[in-house]
């Protein structure tokens, strides 16, 4: 594939019939979004939820955007990290779009990274009943992942995302200039996701990755391609399995495990989804290597390259101890993939080759998790 120029706006549909929406990656799409909503929302006021991160660095953009076509918003801006994705946070932010008045035809603009996409989004879900809103994801793991799809929702001391509700976007607006105020740390965490694509079923996305990976970091062409590239991988897996009956679920490599050690680590900074993610990937490798579906060259291949991507990829690697197994075992037991108490993984034949195994052995996991504890 030739490599995009990155100022030439890249249009990705999402063809889901009456809720097909685009995702517009560009450098400049913050800025001409008031003209964007005028078009697509005539009347309609916007509910702008986003975290005090995104305020500081970002909002003065979309602010002036808005206000350059008299749009009539609310702000409403909470703290930043993984501990808003909760009943209580929830509740606040649906208590002040309601006091602000929106209307079920208003629309709410979630506007930050994934936790914001999810928590916003699903307060739209239920918000009189169901409101429409707008995915303006600042992050790139946002950008990538969270903002298309429509999976929307927060987080239980249960388990990770058992919360929510499916809700599609009416648009999203992927603006590559916000990532300039985003940290390394969570730029590589988005990263991990970006990986993911290649190591589903794309093993040719993978190999472009390791080449292009310091341009992606460094920005430019590279990083809009890289960007368009996983939105085109996950609105054709979206589109052919919206509510995850099937093979949605490969887009969870890596998130049975990342998601129990996000729950067990308090969804904290301990361990930021990315960074589980990337962990979880790497132990879906050995994981498959061990139970002699795949091979050790390809489990090193992937472990370097997110190495290199300074991501971490042992259990070793998370700050401060873990519960014991059988409590991360409890956690993967209450993944929403788990049909009639039997556990399901994806596991995989090597590099683009991920596929979905059901009534996985809770007693092999057992024993991986404790020989990945001695790592
Ligand atoms: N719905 C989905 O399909 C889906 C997919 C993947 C991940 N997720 C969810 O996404 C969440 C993780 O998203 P995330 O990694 O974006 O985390 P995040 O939303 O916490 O954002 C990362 C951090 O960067 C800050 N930030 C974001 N954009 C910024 C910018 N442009 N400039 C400066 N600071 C900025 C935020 O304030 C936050 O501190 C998790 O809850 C995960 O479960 C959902
Ligand atoms: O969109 C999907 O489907 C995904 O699985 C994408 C994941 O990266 C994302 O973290 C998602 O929120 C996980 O979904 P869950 O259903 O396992 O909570
Ligand atoms: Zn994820």
């Amino acid at each position: 594939m030739s490599t995009e120029n990155a100022l030439k706006p890249i249009i990705v549909p999402i063809d889901l019939g009456d809720r097909a929406y685009d995702i517009e990656i560009a450098p400049d799409v913050l800025d001409r979004l008031g003209g964007i909503l005028t078009e697509k929302f005539p009347g309609a006021r916007f509910g702008v939820v986003t975290d005090l991160n995104v305020e500081k660095n970002q909002w003065a953009r979309l602010q002036k955007s808005l206000e350059a076509h008299g749009l009539n918003y609310a702000l409403i801006s909470i703290p930043p990290g993984e501990n808003a994705k909760s009943m209580a946070r929830l509740d606040s932010v649906v208590f002040a779009l309601l006091k602000e008045k929106l209307e079920r035809n208003d629309i709410v603009l979630a506007f930050g990274g994934g936790v914001i996409g999810d928590l916003a989004g699903f307060a739209a879900a239920i918000m009189r009943r169901g409101m429409d809103f707008v995915q303006i994801p600042t992050s790139l793991l946002a950008q990538v992942d969270s903002s298309v799809g429509g999976k929307t929702g927060v987080n239980s001391p249960h388990g990770k995302n058992l919360i929510g509700a499916f809700h599609q976007p009416r648009f999203v607006a992927a603006d590559l200039g916000v990532l300039e105020t985003l940290s390394e740390r969570h730029f590589r965490a988005g990263y991990a996701e970006v990986v993911k694509y290649g190591l589903i079923d794309d093993e040719e996305f993978f190999f472009w990755l390791e080449e292009n990976q310091p341009e992606i970091f460094a920005g430019g062409p590279a990083r809009a391609e890289a960007i368009a590239r996983a939105c085109r991988a996950k609105a054709r897996v979206v589109v052919a399995d919206e509510r995850e009956m099937g093979q949605r679920a490969l887009l969870n490599l890596g998130h049975t495990f990342g998601h129990a050690l996000e729950s067990a680590t308090g969804y904290s900074d301990r361990l930021i989804h990315g960074e589980g993610v990337a962990i979880g990937m790497a132990l879906a490798h050995r994981f498959s290597t061990k139970l002699g579906l795949s091979n050790a060259q390809d489990d090193a291949r992937v472990v370097a390259h997110l190495k290199k991507a300074g991501l971490p990829t042992n259990l070793s690697d998370i700050p401060g101890d873990l519960p014991p197994t059988a409590d991360l075992l409890d956690l993967i037991a209450q993944d929403k993939k788990v049909s009639r108490g039997a556990l399901t993984f994806i596991l995989t034949k090597g590099i683009g080759k991920a596929f979905i195994e059901k009534n996985v052995n809770p007693d092999q996991v057992f024993e991986f998790l404790n020989e990945e504890r001695q790592k």
